[in-house]
């Protein structure tokens, strides 16, 4: 039941914008349930309470009795201030999601007392427009039902997966990060058609397209990325040539490097954050 639940993302940046963004146009929850606090930055609160009708505050003002999930969106660097200034207010019932990359559960469970509900959470930026690949693990104490709710909650933004705490950081340098990868490859796409004599929005929509008719095949689960590659390419045709310069320049290579980095770096947060001290 959504509808009764509020939420208070504590820190609003982009991450935080793309999912309320999400949740407010897919109308699951009133935007009155929506809160957003943020450090320092007034201008920031002002533009997010009028263009999603959300309300906004800073943490000191936050109705703390009222809220069912708290969503602790802001950099893992400012991880352990913002948990300090929530540990009193907090109650094992209510449930904290947190979207920081490489922050372990146990390490945000150590602000609170035992039995303390938390759930780790890796959306994208795609939540934007409802099509994140978001994953979902437990902490040590949350229960099935707020597993439930958390999971509904953000099916808001798109596809939700349940995982195992361990698969985060894979997790992480796959759909975390992975928009940036497309988007990346779509600069170099462009560049390729400004060559060929297209304006930069032209060629973006045709390769957007291109991307977006890929994934749907793939998405149809028919023919695996494999088979599908072969239909594709005729032998010594241009598909055939496309993809030895890819692997000539060591295309898959990058692509592979890029998942196993992000994970990498996500890992090495989790280490530095597992090393820390009890707080309780
Ligand atoms: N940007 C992305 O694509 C994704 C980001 N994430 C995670 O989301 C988190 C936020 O990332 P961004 O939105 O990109 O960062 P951001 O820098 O855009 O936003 C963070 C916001 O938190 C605020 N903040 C800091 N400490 C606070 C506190 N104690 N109370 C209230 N507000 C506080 C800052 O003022 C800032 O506005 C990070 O931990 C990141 O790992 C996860 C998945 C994707
Ligand atoms: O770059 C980052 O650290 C965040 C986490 C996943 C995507 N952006």
């Amino acid at each position: 039941m959504l509808k009764n639940k509020t939420v208070a993302f504590i820190g609003a940046g982009s991450m935080a914008e793309a999912m309320i963004a999400g949740i407010v146009n897919n109308g699951q929850l009133h935007p009155e349930n929506v809160i957003a606090t943020n450090h320092s930055n007034q201008e920031k609160r002002a533009a997010l309470q009028a263009k999603y009708g959300i309300r906004t505050m800073q943490n000191s003002e936050l109705p703390f009795d009222q809220i069912d999930f708290f969503i602790l969106a802001m950099k893992p660097k400012d991880a352990d201030a913002a948990l300090e200034s929530l540990q009193k207010h907090i109650q094992p019932h209510q449930v904290i999601l947190s979207v920081l990359a490489g922050i372990p559960t146990s390490h945000i469970e150590r602000f609170f007392e035992e039995g303390q509900q938390v759930i780790r959470v890796m959306p994208n930026t795609s939540a934007i427009a409802e099509e994140s690949a978001t994953a979902i693990s437990s902490g040590a104490w949350t229960n099935e039902d707020n597993m439930k709710d958390a999971a509904s909650l953000l099916r808001c933004i798109g596809s939700v997966y349940t995982i195992q705490e361990e698969q985060m950081d894979i997790f992480t340098g796959i759909a975390g990060s992975g928009p940036a990868y497309f988007y990346y490859l779509m600069e170099s796409i462009e560049k390729a058609g400004a060559e060929g004599g297209f304006d930069a929005e032209t060629v973006r929509a045709i390769a957007a397209q291109t991307m977006y008719g890929a994934a749907k095949m793939i998405m149809r689960q028919e023919d695996t990325p494999a088979e599908l590659r072969k239909k594709i390419t005729s032998p010594n045709g241009t598909t055939f040539a496309g993809l030895e310069a890819l692997e000539h320049f060591g295309g898959g290579e990058a692509i592979y490097q890029a998942v196993k980095g992000a994970a990498a770096r996500s890992e090495e947060i989790s280490n530095q954050f597992s090393k820390k001290p009890q707080h309780v």
